[in-house]
């Protein structure tokens, strides 16, 4: 018998090859850190190759408690902590001056990492999401172009999609985040898409399936990091996938052929936009469906949890139909300058953005060895090293929910904090990012949300939830953003029906 075809020999060759490696690699990280001249964050103690934390991670999301499952280890951990497994280290913070550095002071030195692009690749592609450097900033400039702002003609379309939305809202039985989702698909792919896809007005919503499916896996691989990379949505989710290519594709073949019709200079969208700037067919699909996301999904959610917490709050209705009338009036439709005087309805929202952050985490690699402000010694108060590639996701959901940076009631819905109380620090509050990859369409956003309510307010005398709708207390589903654990069923009374 020769030597490697001894089984006992072989293994043995084996073990002394991983332990020699495994030593390796700690004397070379020992060596990385020591000249960053700090340590790595408070490691949560795994076994088995960090499968008791890959259960525990699962377990949570599948009962729609990731969010709380990360916070407690962060407050446990001083707000920075490090978890190893299945091979793989990933730094978890909700620390503002961290997320300052990652989003704005240390911006350099983070980038979308490929991880993420490969696991997103058939949602995202190569857009603006997955994009580094001097390509994203030429790709986020011609997007602030089409999204940093509010067309006149933005209000005619989105009040045809809101009489849509509403007739299904009046409807009971009607899931009100689901009604909420395709108004906003509609609106968005009518606004920056150039074709509606006209979801209210259809009982399939194969596209809305198929993107559920697909954001599902590609949550689900992330948080497998090392390991999720490999696994494919093409054998997990193949119809899916087929869905998605099909819709893009789609919306590709419209605007190649409304390219060939010599459109007028500043009347068209970002993807026509993109087409004239002679991007291929690839880079047109993927754009479609990163506008759809970016445009969509935080809104959805947003508008979703704010018709959620009225329904449960009579007295905050009561208050934001008041400030309508005397604003505005229930007899025609809100102007720009109407909006800007509807401060309660803008404390809404700012009060929904703070207690349900529509995207939750955020992720970035670091592109070298690099120190982060806070997360290292007894207290968590020093600075920490993160290795280069090392995955560094950050809680904003739990960062809007830290009572010791003195949020009074944190987990309580109330927009009147608002009139007394402002976050110490603009870190401390970051609804849309800070710094150069702040969000794009901020202001449209914004605009969505305020038409939406007070169009509300003047459509419907009372919106109560009803006791068959779930308590959505703490609770969100992860589909790369965060969305509702549950459906919101509500009774929504129209004003000539009193
Ligand atoms: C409540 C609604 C919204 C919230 C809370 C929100 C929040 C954010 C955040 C936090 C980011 C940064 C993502 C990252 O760092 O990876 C972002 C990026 C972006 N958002 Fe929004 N967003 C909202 C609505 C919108 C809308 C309506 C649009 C389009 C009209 C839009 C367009 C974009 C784009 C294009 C980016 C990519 C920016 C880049 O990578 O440079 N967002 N958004």
């Amino acid at each position: 018998m020769g030597l490697f075809t001894s089984p006992l020999i072989l293994s043995g060759i084996i073990i002394a090859a991983v332990f020699t490696f495994s030593v390796y690699s700690w004397s070379v990280r020992r060596k990385r850190y020591a000249a960053l001249g700090a340590g790595p964050p408070a490691v949560v103690l795994t076994n088995s190759f960090g499968l008791n934390i890959v259960i525990d991670m699962f377990r949570a999301v599948r009962k729609h408690r990731f969010y709380h499952w990360t916070k407690e280890m962060l407050e446990e951990y001083n707000h920075t902590m490090e978890l190893r497994m299945l091979g793989t280290r990933l730094v978890m913070t909700d620390e503002p001056e961290n997320i300052k550095a990652i989003q704005d002071t240390q911006f350099r030195e983070v980038a979308k990492s490929e991880e993420q692009h490969e696991i997103f690749k058939h949602i995202l592609g190569d857009a603006i999401f997955a994009m580094n450097g001097e390509e994203w900033k030429q790709e986020a400039a011609l997007y602030r172009a089409h999204m940093s702002r509010v067309r006149d003609s933005d209000f005619a379309v989105t009040e045809r999609h809101i009489l849509n939305a509403f007739n299904l809202l009046a409807k009971e039985g009607n899931d009100g985040f689901d009604v909420i989702d395709r108004l906003q698909l509609d609106v968005v792919t009518e606004v920056f898409c150039g074709d509606c896809t006209n979801s209210l007005t259809s009982d399939q919503q194969p596209f809305r399936n198929a993107m559920e499916t697909l954001q599902k896996i590609a949550s689900f691989r992330q948080l497998l990091g090392k390991v999720g990379v490999y696994l494919d949505d093409k054998w997990i989710a193949p119809q899916a996938l087929k869905f998605i290519d099909d819709y893009q594709d789609a919306f590709a073949d419209k605007a190649f052929a409304r390219a060939s019709k010599n459109p007028v200079p500043g009347s068209i969208c970002v993807i026509d936009d993109l087409v004239q700037r002679g991007k291929n067919r690839e880079d047109i699909k993927n754009a479609v469906t990163s506008t759809l996301l970016a445009g969509k999904d935080p809104s959805t959610t947003t508008m979703a949890f704010g018709f959620y917490e009225i329904a449960r709050h009579p007295d905050v209705y009561a208050k934001m139909k008041a400030e309508v009338k005397e604003q505005i009036g229930f007899d025609r439709l809100p102007t720009m300058s109407d909006l800007h005087k509807l401060k309660y309805i803008k404390m809404v929202i700012k009060e929904t953005l703070r207690d349900h952050h529509p995207l939750g985490f955020n992720a970035r690699v670091p592109v070298k060895d690099i120190t982060l402000p806070r997360g290292g010694g007894s207290d968590g108060k020093s600075p920490i090293a993160v290795l280069k590639g090392t995955q560094i996701i950050y809680g904003l959901l739990s960062l809007h929910h830290r009572s010791d940076l003195g949020v009074k009631d944190v987990n309580e819905w109330r927009p009147e904090r608002w009139e007394t109380w402002k976050p110490n620090d603009q870190w401390e509050y970051v609804p849309f990012n800070h710094g150069p990859r702040i969000c794009i369409g901020q202001q449209f956003a914004n605009f969505q949300m305020e038409y939406f309510l007070a169009r509300l307010c003047q459509e419907f005398e009372s919106i109560t939830l009803l006791p068959e709708s779930p308590s959505q207390e703490g609770l969100v589903k992860l589909e790369l953003n965060t969305k509702m654990a549950h459906p919101v069923y509500a009774k929504c009374v129209r004003r000539a029906q009193v």
